[in-house]
């Protein structure tokens, strides 16, 4: 019998359903499912038939839902109404959100694909601008910064470029501290933390059979992750979608300890570990000694399904808030909204300007009251 840990991370999901088609044969041998395979025996029995056009259809037509490519322009919908009213723009709630931070630290948590820079066809030319990279810098000086990331952490360093950050690679399973010095650290040990180290000759073992399998669909890029690796299909054909499917299902089989999830036109197959972004935030907070204080203030920027994991830690917690970017209506945890990275700099650079001001007025103030002080004859 061949187990199989999948999470099927979205009901309407084309992708996700195409793998458990694509693996359906070895499930349903197996007497009874195990508790951790969440897909139901129903479901999976209604999946079996991979040739079966209506289901392929519907999993599809879920896939180009979710495309960018087939989405209606505006007028705005009515859904797109509501939701702008439940997720308002961060840029619009500035002035909310830094009078709900006052007399709390805030901690920034950025993702990076999507956030801070734009999406691109080639992952390897996902290059942030340097406006950013300079409002990034800014930003670290007056709040710890992480960079949270699906990718391998020595990739999305050589993308920020930034010595002071904290980096939270592989979806959070490689976190390591700031090499150069960072004000906000209050320990001084160095923080290394990788939760999934065991996994990584299987990692490394997968990245090369999915790279060998998937070399017969056209546009297919399998990208090592270093604790877990992402199946990109943003460049195949939708008509090449099954057969990529199947492919990674065909890897998968033999491995019970992986799991998938999808992000942005990606497969990201990791470790069942439980360790996730929101994880990596809380584990991050405490590394700067934030764990149980009540006077810290976490935002969290992201565009991504994985990026709801923090953004759930953070309502669970009420501390702080998740800001999603997105120009579509999504169902979210975050309590805010930015179109695009090109929003995600202006909110952060107004969060400099707001903080630089802060503590101009503070130090006129104290000097003033020294001034009162002197003038005061003893
Ligand atoms: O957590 P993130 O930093 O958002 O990483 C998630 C994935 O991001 C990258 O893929 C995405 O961006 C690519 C470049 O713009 C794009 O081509 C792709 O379609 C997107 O899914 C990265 O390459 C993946 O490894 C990450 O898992």
């Amino acid at each position: 019998m061949t187990k199989r840990n999948m999470v099927v991370s979205d009901a309407n999901s084309g992708f996700d359903m195409a793998i458990s088609m694509a693996v359906s044969g070895s499930c349903v041998a197996a007497q009874r499912p195990p508790a951790y395979i969440t897909i139901s025996k129903k479901k999976l029995l209604q999946n079996l038939d991979i040739n079966s056009s209506a289901r392929i259809n519907t999993w599809l037509d879920s896939m180009r839902a979710s495309s960018p490519t087939h989405m209606k322009a505006p007028p705005l919908s009515d859904d797109q109404v509501s939701w702008n009213m439940r997720r308002p723009s961060a840029l619009d709630m500035f002035e909310q959100i830094t009078s709900a931070s006052k007399g709390k630290q805030i901690v920034m948590f950025l993702d990076y694909d999507g956030t801070l820079s734009p999406i691109v066809d080639d992952p390897d030319r996902a290059f942030m601008s340097k406006a950013m990279r300079a409002t990034v810098r800014e930003l670290a000086r007056y709040f710890p910064t992480a960079i949270v990331s699906g990718r391998c952490r020595d990739k999305v360093y050589s993308f920020v470029r930034l010595a002071e950050l904290y980096y939270a690679g592989s979806h959070g399973m490689d976190i390591k501290g700031p090499s150069k010095g960072s004000r906000y650290k209050k320990g001084t040990k160095a923080v290394l933390f990788q939760p999934a180290s065991e996994f990584l000759p299987m990692i490394d073992e997968v990245y090369k059979a999915l790279s060998e399998v998937t070399k017969s669909t056209p546009g297919a890029l399998v990208e090592n992750n270093k604790f877990c690796v992402s199946v990109h299909f943003r460049c195949v054909d939708e008509k090449k979608w099954s057969e990529l499917a199947k492919q990674v299902g065909s890897v998968l089989e033999g491995y019970p300890n992986l799991r998938l999830t999808q992000g942005r036109k990606v497969l990201e197959i990791r470790p069942t570990i439980k360790w996730d972004k929101g994880k990596a935030l809380e584990f991050l907070l405490e590394s700067l000694g934030y764990s149980n204080c009540t006077d810290v203030f976490p935002i969290y920027i992201g565009d991504d399904r994985t990026d709801e994991d923090a953004f759930k830690v953070l309502r669970e917690r009420d501390q702080g808030f998740g800001i999603l970017v997105s120009k579509t209506p999504k169902d979210t945890n975050a309590s805010y909204s930015l179109q695009e990275p090109s929003e995600v700099m202006t909110f952060l650079r107004r969060l400099v300007d707001w903080k630089r001001m802060s503590l101009r007025r503070f130090l006129r103030m104290r000097r003033r009251l020294e001034e009162i002080k002197m003038s005061i004859p003893n």
